[in-house]
């Protein structure tokens, strides 16, 4: 069986990773196939110097290959899920959500740098980040930054920041876990919807052969909790939502935080139960958290 696949990435060295990991993960399955990595460039990509709440979110990192999808320029394009936005178009479905990476986020710290003093600047655009850090780092600054992580990694050693909090799931991906100083537990950090999870996009109604093998049942159940958490909050939208769903065996548990914008403070709980109730628990979940500033 010879068939040409052409998966479609954005163009960081992450991104192209990622990509390649799904590559090599079709070709164990499918060996006759012919896999060709195809980067572009999105308009997130493009537009560092503004946040991205500002410019539009998180669709812009999937919008040009969404369009590369549809005119058939690729036949697969891998994103990590976190990225996703929540809705998804129906013609170009996920087809296969990838076993988790380490989930947790980290603490990188610039160079030579030992531990973190009062004063300190942590570079973080994230909401969610910077919110959980702040009880953890309670007399350090936190500034934006924006790129991707090489970017960000240039600017410890460049700029002013002596800190920024990352994705384990990256760094991981990148080979680059010695330059982590600190990993979060989920309790003191609940990662965002979906971190570690990569997600295989493909065109409604078309079999890709061997995606079967790239999918893990376990990604499905905890993406559909976190997403529904997030959904049932406030649409995936701009303020700081954070879930964690871990299956084990039939029974799923669900972390989640919840931001109340008015008050300027979060709350977190968590639920557990049937793992094919999931997204149920999930909305549970977060109408009780909703309903603690209510
Ligand atoms: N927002 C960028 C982004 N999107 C996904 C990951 C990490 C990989 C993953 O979650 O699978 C990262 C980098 C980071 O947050 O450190």
């Amino acid at each position: 069986m010879e068939r040409q696949i052409r998966i479609g990435s954005r163009e960081s060295i992450l991104a192209v990773r990622q990509a390649q990991i799904v590559k090599e993960e079709l070709l164990k399955a499918s060996p006759g196939l012919e896999i060709e990595i195809v980067t572009m460039k999105t308009t997130g990509d493009r537009i560092l110097d503004k946040s991205l709440e500002k410019i539009g979110g998180k669709g812009l990192f999937v919008k040009e290959l969404d369009y590369a999808l549809l005119e058939g320029k690729i036949d697969l394009a891998v994103h990590s899920l976190k990225d996703m936005p929540m809705e998804i178009p129906e013609m170009l479905p996920i087809l296969a959500l990838t076993r988790r990476e380490d989930p947790r986020d980290v603490m990188v710290l610039e160079p030579g740098k030992k531990s973190l003093i009062p004063g300190d600047i942590i570079g973080s655009s994230s909401k969610r980040r910077t919110l959980q850090a702040g009880k953890l780092y309670p007399g350090c600054i936190f500034k934006n930054i924006r790129g991707n992580v090489q970017t960000r990694l240039q600017k410890l050693e460049q700029e002013e920041y002596n800190a920024t909090i990352l994705a384990a799931a990256g760094l991981r991906r990148l080979g680059m876990e010695n330059c982590i100083t600190r990993i979060f537990s989920i309790d003191e950090m609940i990662p965002s919807a979906g971190q570690g999870i990569l997600a295989v996009q493909g065109r409604k109604g078309e079999k890709i052969p061997g995606i079967e093998s790239v999918a893990c049942p376990d990604s499905i159940w905890a993406a559909k909790a976190e997403r529904t958490f997030v959904r049932t909050l406030d649409g995936g939208c701009t303020s700081p939502v954070a879930a964690f769903a871990k299956v084990c065996g039939n029974e799923i548990f669900l972390r989640g935080l919840y931001y109340h914008e008015a008050a300027g403070e979060y709350v977190t709980g968590s639920i557990s139960g049937d793992t094919t109730r999931g997204e149920a628990l999930a909305e549970e979940l977060a109408n009780i958290l909703k309903g603690k500033y209510e």
